[in-house]
């Protein structure tokens, strides 16, 4: 734990443990934006090239179903999008993003559920939602610590990452992401992390989403 000497409070220790305007990773040189520091929300810029946005894009472009949500996988008003998820290790991109993404979330890409493609048309959204499970759940074993969510294209209006408890609001940027965690003892903190996708009001919006769990998948 860390005194947070302004506000003379404890601050839980984070996953992320990046600091200053930009970090390193194997192949690409990571920019931090901005930051929330509890919960930690961070915005990253060049996270993906513009290639690599476009061939996400076109790998799960036929393949996008109707979006399911939660343990039971239901289709539900709450996420209106249609979404893909790809294998680990499905092909080369695919791997070169995850040992990008295990380097910037700080955690090994065996904890992590496979990335998702979620696609937004006008008028669709992800309605307010907490990404980890609920402890009533047989997911919530094994639950889910953090998010990164990148975004693969630029969105002509609306398509905002919102986090209602916050009033804080990410606009979607091609190339860049925004990443959060949720591991926190208090879960009053964690459950700060409500967040949505705005609906998206012109153009198309695309994403892909890490999830990381506490322990190997
Ligand atoms: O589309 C967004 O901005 C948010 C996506 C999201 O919440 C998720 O994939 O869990
Ligand atoms: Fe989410």
């Amino acid at each position: 734990m860390i005194m947070d000497s302004k506000q003379s409070t404890v601050k839980e220790q984070t996953i992320f443990g990046h600091i200053g305007n930009n970090f390193q990773t194997e192949d690409r040189k990571i920019n931090i934006i901005a930051r929330l520091e509890e919960p930690l929300i961070v915005i990253l810029g060049n996270v993906l090239s513009d290639e690599e946005c476009d061939e996400l894009i076109t790998l799960s472009k036929d393949k996008m179903q109707r979006s399911k949500v939660g343990a039971e996988h239901e289709v539900n008003e709450i996420r209106t999008s249609s979404g893909m998820f790809f294998q680990k290790n499905e092909n080369d991109i695919i791997i070169k993003v995850e040992k990008r993404v295990s380097s910037i979330m700080n955690i090994p890409i065996e904890h992590g559920d496979g990335i998702q493609i979620l696609k937004y048309t006008p008028g669709q959204e992800y309605k307010a939602h907490v990404d980890f499970f609920s402890p009533t759940s047989k997911s919530a074993k094994n639950n889910r610590i953090s998010t990164l969510v990148m975004y693969l294209n630029d969105v002509e209006q609306g398509g905002e990452t919102f986090f209602p408890k916050l009033n804080f609001s990410v606009s979607p940027q091609k190339g860049m992401a925004v990443y959060f965690e949720y591991f926190y003892n208090d879960k009053n903190v964690n459950d700060l992390t409500l967040h949505s996708g705005a609906p998206v009001i012109a153009g198309e919006k695309w994403v892909a989403t890490q999830w990381m769990r506490r322990q190997k998948l």
